[in-house]
């Protein structure tokens, strides 16, 4: 007998799916369908890259696709960042994710312009079978200011107050030179800064209006913090804190400007940064790398969609000639083996019937391909297999990157 979700539709989104799709993602996500999701959604919608499953006059699922650049080792690529997942709980675990996977990551392939699809995963159990796999780890750092600081004497810039809508150019221009140099950094095209300075209450948490500290020297603008800031007392002392939710610098100056900044705010005592990569050189510069002791979890899970493409996209550390045979349960034009050369300037990836020297599911090459997952990691946990000595140690080396790779937002 066919079960019922079989027989739903999964079609693409148009724009009077709005309301109801903000409700649907708003109850799967455990929140009240919020007005100002009606007004910030549009700026980036894209509703014929989003799938929604139909039953009925009701939508029960879906699963959206953002047109973004992402760094990897090399430079900016077309990279599908995939979004807003969300099942009906009056449908969950039948099948119906599995249904929209399966049509977002083919029409992905079939648009083939995105070698890899990449996301933050609300939970751990979902995306590997989709052949995701874990590519940059995200820290959340929770600093105690009083037990540390960023020395230094005045730098040469001055910093400034800002109201972030009011200088969003300002913001992109810093952002656009920044991520270039940090794998898993994504691009903000036409409308997004307008949407990231929005500033709705609901976003706030019981705390300060989002503002922007920007750090400036006479060659312009260097880089900024986007933060909020709560008072509380605990006793007759301030406990005051500091969400640091977004900081970007384009040279070193900056950066330690920001920090020394962001550590010696008067009233708070406690500054939050969720967004942390695992090289933060703050480590290196505070006085105190104990009070940087911090959590850390999976933050993006990327999915190779085409893997010669996307092999020969990406540069690499060292020079490589390395026959990779991969496993593709969804895509069998993936599977196979392939020849991969290249070096920190290009590459080549070709279909070859030589002896493999490394085997792995795509799943792994997910893992690794932003350069924060090391192949070797991956050999030592029985997920890829070395053919021939000594290949494993230098594809290893190849596939890393001088920068961690970090994503700062949770798209
Ligand atoms: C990129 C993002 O947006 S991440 C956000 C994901 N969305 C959410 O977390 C919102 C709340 N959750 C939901 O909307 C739904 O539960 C979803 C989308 C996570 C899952 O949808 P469902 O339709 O229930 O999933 P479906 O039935 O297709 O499950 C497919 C497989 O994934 C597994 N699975 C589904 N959800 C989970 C989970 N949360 N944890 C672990 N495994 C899961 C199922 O057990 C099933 O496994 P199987 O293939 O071995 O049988």
């Amino acid at each position: 007998m066919t079960d019922p979700i079989d027989e739903l539709t999964v079609r693409t989104c148009t724009d009077d799916d709005l309301p109801e799709l903000v409700a649907l993602i708003s109850r799967a996500f455990l929140n009240d369908p919020r007005e100002e999701l009606l007004e910030a959604l549009p700026k980036v919608f894209e509703p014929d890259r989003r799938h929604v499953a139909v039953d009925g006059d009701r939508l029960v699922g879906s699963a959206g696709v953002l047109t973004r650049d992402m760094t990897v080792p090399g430079g900016p690529m077309p990279t599908a960042h995939v979004t807003a997942v969300a099942v009906a709980t009056t449908h969950r675990r039948r099948g119906l994710l599995r249904r929209i996977m399966n049509e977002q990551l083919h029409a992905i392939r079939e648009r083939g312009t995105e070698p890899i699809a990449a996301l933050w995963a609300s939970e751990g159990g979902i995306y590997g079978r989709y052949g995701y796999g874990v590519a940059s780890w995200n820290v959340e750092y929770e600093i105690p200011v009083l037990e540390t600081e960023v020395p230094g004497t005045t730098p040469p810039g001055r910093l400034r107050h800002e109201q972030p809508a009011e200088i969003s150019k300002t913001l992109a221009d810093i952002h656009d030179r920044a991520r270039h140099e940090r794998p898993g950094v994504s691009a903000r095209p036409g409308r997004w800064w307008e949407m990231r300075t929005l500033d709705p209450e609901s976003r706030r948490r019981g705390m300060s209006a989002e503002r922007a500290v920007v750090y400036e020297d006479e060659d312009g603008a260097h880089g900024y913090a986007l933060l909020r800031t709560k008072l509380q007392w605990n006793m007759n002392s301030p406990g005051g804190e500091a969400l640091v939710t977004e900081m970007l610098a384009t040279n070193t100056e900056a950066y330690a400007a920001l920090w020394r900044y962001l550590l010696s705010i008067d009233l708070v005592r406690t500054v939050r940064c969720p967004f942390g990569a695992v090289d933060e050189p703050l480590r290196h510069m505070a006085t105190n790398v104990h009070a940087l002791t911090a959590p850390m979890g999976p933050g993006l899970w990327v999915r190779v969609v085409d893997v010669p493409a996307a092999l020969a996209r990406r540069r690499y550390a060292a020079p490589i000639d390395v026959v990779l045979e991969i496993t593709d349960a969804m895509f069998p034009d993936n599977a196979g083996r392939w020849h991969l050369r290249g070096d920190a300037d290009s590459a080549t990836c070709e279909a070859t019937t030589a002896e493999p020297d490394l085997s792995l599911d795509v799943r792994g090459l997910g893992a690794a391909y932003l350069g924060g997952t090391s192949l070797q990691s991956l050999a030592a946990a029985g997920l890829v297999t070395e053919h021939r000595p000594g290949r494993l140690a230098a594809a290893t080396t190849a596939f890393g990157w001088r920068r961690a790779p970090w994503s700062h937002e949770a798209f």
